[in-house]
């Protein structure tokens, strides 16, 4: 499977998108470890707050049928901008969370352009599992004081 592959199906994905609010139709293509594609969409709430990206869609899809955080090979998101689409700073963070730093992400729009790049990029010096280490921070506690 390759990227444009991956972004086709992100592309079928982002016509199932809810989006009554925004009329704003994301899609998301996850690749794992064997080959399968997870497929996500937005799906979005007259509260607003709990709207889910399809980004997430896609990724908590993915581990809620068994694949381990980690253990994908790439993402495809698609939206239809000017621009290719990029993640939003709450799927960047679920992205650190559940992807490896130099996983590719394939970041398209409807007219077939295609930018790519790594979750390491769109999000540096995150705060992740290794920030939760209380050592680390007594450590970084004595530096500061
Ligand atoms: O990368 C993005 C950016 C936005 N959205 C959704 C959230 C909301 O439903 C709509 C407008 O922000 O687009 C995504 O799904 N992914
Ligand atoms: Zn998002």
């Amino acid at each position: 499977m390759d990227k444009q592959q991956l972004m086709e199906l992100a592309r079928q994905a982002r016509e199932r998108a809810y989006t009554p609010y925004s009329h704003f139709k994301v899609g998301a293509a996850l690749l794992d470890s064997e080959g399968n594609v997870h497929m996500g969409c937005n799906v979005e709430n007259a509260a607003y707050g709990p709207t889910n990206c399809a980004e997430r869609t896609a990724l908590f899809r993915a581990i809620a049928d068994g694949c381990s955080a980690k253990s994908f090979q790439a993402i495809a998101v698609i939206g239809d901008t000017t621009a290719p689409i990029t993640p939003c700073g709450v799927c960047r963070q679920v992205l650190v969370e559940l992807c490896a730093a130099e996983m590719p992400v394939y970041m398209g729009n409807l007219n077939g352009d295609l930018v790519e790049t790594t979750i390491g990029e769109l999000l540096p010096g995150a705060f992740d599992v290794s920030s939760l280490d209380s050592s680390a921070s007594r450590t970084e506690g004595l530096a500061n004081s």
